[in-house]
């Protein structure tokens, strides 16, 4: 099994590379886990508590759940990956069975914080936005996508996001072994990580 972690602050396009990497390749090759899935549990706090939270801080990750989850798919054991409900900030309580594949992409903000879990991949790529960029593109989604006003977003941008970023996540690009500079599309970064895939997958060296 290839492993390909994907990191980058908020809004850099995480989610936007993993699927134009996925576009044009067989269905069912290549599995994806998302940090997001892995918030922790908040059920015991209310809504208003669960609000509160940083959410941008390695300490909201269950990391070691995460880690077990890759291990198992190593192994060849299927998981159940958690659902994860932006606007109630919590686990929804649904689960998506995830198969082990040849090759799988684990995205998130925090993932290369973890040692343990950097260790586990084998190619390790950030992809880079400008910050002004960054908070333009989470703006526009958090409000369509996420259920977020004006307020919320850029509350949340000045008391943890933006420190948390600063703090956590800038610093772990140095682990990278490939940077994507995404403050635009950028289709010849995309093309080398999928022929990277491509490469590994119908050369035969790596085991499913
Ligand atoms: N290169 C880009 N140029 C313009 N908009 C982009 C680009 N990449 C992503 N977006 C948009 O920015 C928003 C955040 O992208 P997303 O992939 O969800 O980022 P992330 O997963 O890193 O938070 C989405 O609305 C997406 O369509
Ligand atoms: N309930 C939550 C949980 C997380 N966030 C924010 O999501 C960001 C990470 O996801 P991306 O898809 O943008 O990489 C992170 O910056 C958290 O602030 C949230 O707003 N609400």
């Amino acid at each position: 099994m290839l492993i390909i972690g994907i990191a980058g602050g908020t809004g850099c396009g995480k989610t936007t590379v993993v699927n134009q990497i996925l576009n044009e390749l067989p269905e069912g090759e290549v599995g994806i886990i998302s940090q997001d899935s892995y918030y922790k549990d908040t059920t015991h706090l209310s809504y208003e508590e669960r609000t509160k939270i940083n959410f941008d801080h390695p300490k909201s990750i269950d990391f070691s759940l995460l880690e077990s989850h890759l291990k198992d798919l190593k192994k060849g054991i299927p998981i159940h990956q958690p659902v994860y409900s932006f606007v109630k900030h919590n686990r929804t309580g649904d689960t998506i069975l995830t198969h082990p594949r040849k090759v799988m992409i684990v995205e998130g903000i925090l993932i290369l914080t973890h040692p343990e879990l950097r260790d586990m991949f084998d190619i390790k790529v950030f992809v880079h936005a400008d910050t002004d960029e960054r908070l333009i593109r989470r703006l526009k989604r958090d409000i369509t996508e996420r259920g977020r006003d004006l307020d919320e977003v850029l509350t949340r941008y000045q008391t943890t996001l933006k420190p948390m970023h600063n703090q956590f996540i800038e610093p772990t690009k140095e682990f990278a072994d490939i940077i994507i500079p995404n403050n635009k599309y950028n289709t010849v970064a995309v093309n080398i990580v999928r022929t990277i895939i491509n490469d590994r997958l119908y050369n035969g060296t790596i085991k499913a």
